[in-house]
């Protein structure tokens, strides 16, 4: 389930007018998971989009998962959250979610968190940043070996993010990576149903 595209939205690149349509291109274009990232204020605008992206991925079978914030991701009947070490804790989503829930854990370049994160009931684990990151310049950087290690050591489906393109994604898929998480290379294109459909196309290599 977890594997191929996990496209983020990012509220810079796509302003509330953008962001449906943007979404659904790139859902025609393959993407297997949807991420929903805003950190602007807004709690009645959040929820709106939220619902939303929530019923255009129901109409492509793709999971939403919201970023940070559980409470949102009860109220739109998300897949799952993405969590960081700094938000809430793992076992209190779970809790709150469900056996079934998607939930995802930033492990930025550390396998011990990694391990952490599987014992504790994650579904997936994320390390990165493994490039340079138009999105997050400041994230901590994480060495592509790692998922090397992290595929030998850990059983649970591993996503690679930090500026991650169509032009080096073959370098984290060909270590072990499970689902490459993009928001810049996929939304910032000119066509993003293609861009969509070029990055999954990648998995197909290996
Ligand atoms: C798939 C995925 N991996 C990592 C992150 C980063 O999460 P976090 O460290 O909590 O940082 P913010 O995204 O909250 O700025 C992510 N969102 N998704
Ligand atoms: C949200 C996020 N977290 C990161 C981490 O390393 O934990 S990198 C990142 C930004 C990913 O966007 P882009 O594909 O534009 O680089
Ligand atoms: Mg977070």
């Amino acid at each position: 389930m977890i594997k191929g595209l996990y496209a983020i939205t990012d509220a810079c690149l796509l302003p509330p007018d953008q962001l449906p349509g943007a979404v659904e291109q790139a859902l025609r274009g393959g993407v297997r998971l949807l991420q929903y990232r805003d950190k602007e204020p807004g709690d009645a605008r959040r929820l709106e989009q939220a619902l939303h992206l929530k019923r255009l991925c129901d109409r492509y079978s793709v999971p939403l998962l919201i970023n940070d914030d559980l409470a949102l991701a009860k109220a739109c009947q998300a897949a799952g959250v993405h969590l960081g070490q700094g938000d809430l804790k793992l076992q209190q989503a779970r809790a709150e979610l469900g056996p079934d829930a998607l939930i995802g854990i930033t492990c930025h370049d550390s396998l011990e968190l990694a391990r952490e994160a599987q014992q504790g009931g994650a579904s997936y684990v994320a390390f990165g940043r493994f490039f340079h990151s138009h999105t997050k310049p400041d994230a901590p950087p994480a060495p592509l070996d790692l998922l090397l290690r992290a595929r030998s050591q850990l059983h649970l489906p591993l996503v690679a993010i930090g500026g991650i393109t169509v032009d080096n994604a073959a370098q984290v898929i060909s270590r072990g990576a499970d689902a490459i998480a993009v928001i810049h290379d996929l939304f910032s294109s000119r066509d993003i149903e293609q861009r969509a459909r070029d990055l999954n196309r990648i998995f197909d290599r290996f």
